[in-house]
């Protein structure tokens, strides 16, 4: 009941929440087939949108157009638009430093650098800033402080990051994504290779992090989407079937594929 009460607060401020990504007609394609077929949507500011759907509908995939990794392979492209604050994050004038910067990405599988947990921190603010090492010694704290590893790592900054746990290493991910201040994170399935208690810790993070992020998660868990999102894609073979507060979606979804789906009858 509880929860069911701030979702559906969560939802109301999404509604009124300015867009932060608007994608218009959106496709995409791996050589000739098309994984992604003219996708629009918004996703409000500062708010968590959850992409569901069974498996190769396209999720993993639109969150990779989001900040153009896609780009390191020759026979992928996309069509349409994606505005960031108004501006087409594919045009070719796009700097993709930058946009990588300020869109930040966590994938599945936790992947720290092999480096100390403070360079794997430090390594992507040096790319962006020149500060000074005090400075920087503020920022990494401030990073691990914000994805809640701060107190387990402290005494052990120059350890190296792959000596972490799976949770942990995650949370130093994300860190070192929050670390350059991005304005959007984009999370896929960031917990499934997570252990419980681990995963709870991580949807803590994700709660904590609405507040200053425009967060996209891509997740094959309902019960986690409906746990941490305000809004709700649902997606099937590349094509958005529904999207909208995450409320309606698990409660009373207008498409009956969507209730299909979250009722576990396909997928
Ligand atoms: N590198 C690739 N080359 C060719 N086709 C691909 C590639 N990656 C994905 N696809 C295809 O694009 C479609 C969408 O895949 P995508 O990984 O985006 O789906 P998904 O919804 O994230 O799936 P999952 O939940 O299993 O991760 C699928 O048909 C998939 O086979």
């Amino acid at each position: 009941m509880k929860q069911d009460m701030s979702l559906a607060m969560a939802a109301a401020a999404t509604r009124d929440a300015p867009a932060k990504i608007v994608v218009r007609d959106l496709s995409f394609f791996y050589g000739q087939q098309k994984a992604l077929k003219n996708i629009s949507l918004s996703l409000p500011e500062k708010s968590v949108t959850a992409f569901i759907g069974p498996s190769g509908c396209g999720k993993s995939t639109l969150l990779r157009v989001f900040n153009r990794i896609y780009e390191l392979y020759p026979k992928q492209r996309a069509e349409g638009e994606v505005l960031l604050d108004g501006r087409n994050i594919l045009d070719r004038s796009q700097d993709l430093n930058l946009l990588r910067a300020t869109i930040g990405m966590v994938f599945q599988k936790p992947t720290p650098y092999p480096m100390s947990i403070y360079e794997n921190i430090a390594f992507g603010i040096r790319l962006y800033e020149k500060l000074s090492r005090s400075a920087l010694d503020d920022r990494v704290e401030e990073a691990l402080r914000r994805a809640a590893l701060w107190e387990e790592v402290k005494d052990k900054l120059g350890q190296s990051g792959l000596g972490l746990s799976g949770g942990q290493q995650q949370r130093l991910c994300i860190a070192r994504t929050v670390a350059v201040r991005p304005k959007v994170i984009l999370l896929d399935e960031p917990a499934s290779a997570l252990d419980p208690i681990s995963t709870a810790k991580i949807e803590e993070l994700i709660d904590e992090l609405r507040a200053d992020y425009t967060i996209a998660i891509v997740t094959h868990n309902m019960q986690q989407a409906a746990r941490i999102s305000s809004r709700t894609a649902f997606m099937y073979l590349g094509e958005l079937v529904e999207y909208d507060d995450t409320q309606t979606i698990f409660t009373s979804p207008r498409q009956k594929r969507t209730e299909e789906y979250i009722t576990g009858r396909f997928g």
